[in-house]
């Protein structure tokens, strides 16, 4: 039977990474990505953007919006300081056994809490169910045009407090108009584009850092 991109991309990593070296996890990505099948991880160039977003933040409470293959998941936890905790919501059940195994395979498990469902449905449950008061950095790469909505509701949970940050990939490409918008106009927060390529390709996108002022 015909084996799917996420299970090639898993084997990729399986073949060409170090168990445990997170760093050889991203890599062996990457370079599967480029030399062989691109896939929509936000990839080194904006990864970049990510790590520099991420040690600056330095935070003990992450979110992360749409796992897909963890890439980014394993790209992020790697940069935790002690004890810091990742949560990433992926409700594809086939893409979070692939995650699983990629965040296995990096030796972050004890980092990462992959929960499996619709961002929708679990923003509205997090402090119940994994006692988050709020989220000192989100990272918004899920359906585009569920940035806008997941903002808010996180806003009304109050999961955000003053200084929470915002990032959001893809803004340019596929876009997110909407969410751009809210978050460029609402006094609510201080936001700035960081620009770059789409992964793997010279087309024009970036992310968006945007602090919540409370
Ligand atoms: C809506 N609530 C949700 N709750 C939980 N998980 C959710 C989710 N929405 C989507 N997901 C999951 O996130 C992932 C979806 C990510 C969507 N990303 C994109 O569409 C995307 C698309 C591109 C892209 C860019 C150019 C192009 F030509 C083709 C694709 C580039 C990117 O960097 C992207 O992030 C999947 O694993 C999906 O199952
Ligand atoms: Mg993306």
């Amino acid at each position: 039977t015909q084996s799917t991109r996420p299970q090639r991309m898993l084997a990729a990593v399986q073949k060409n990474a170090t168990r445990g070296d997170p760093r050889s996890v991203v890599k062996a990505i990457d370079q599967f990505c480029r030399q062989k099948e691109w896939a929509m991880n936000v990839g080194d160039e904006k990864g970049c953007i990510l790590d520099s977003v991420v040690s600056e933040v330095n935070p003990a409470t992450v979110l992360e919006l749409g796992t897909y293959c963890g890439y980014s998941t394993v790209r992020i936890a790697s940069l935790l300081p002690p004890h810091a905790k990742l949560i990433t919501l992926e409700f594809n059940p086939d893409n979070a056994v692939i995650a699983r195994q990629v965040i296995a395979w990096a030796g972050l498990e004890d980092k990462i809490q992959l929960v499996e469902g619709a961002s929708g449905d679990w923003i509205p449950k997090m402090k119940e169910e994994f006692g988050v008061k709020t989220f000192d950095l989100v990272f918004l790469d899920h359906w585009k045009d569920r940035y806008l909505p997941d903002t808010k509701l996180m806003e009304e949970c109050g999961l955000l407090r003053k200084g929470s940050i915002l990032l959001a990939d893809n803004v340019i490409c596929p876009g997110t108009p909407d969410y751009l918008e809210y978050v460029r106009n609402s006094p609510r927060y201080k936001s700035q584009y960081f620009k770059s390529h789409l992964e793997y390709t010279k087309v024009e996108d970036g992310l968006e850092k945007s602090v919540f002022l409370g």
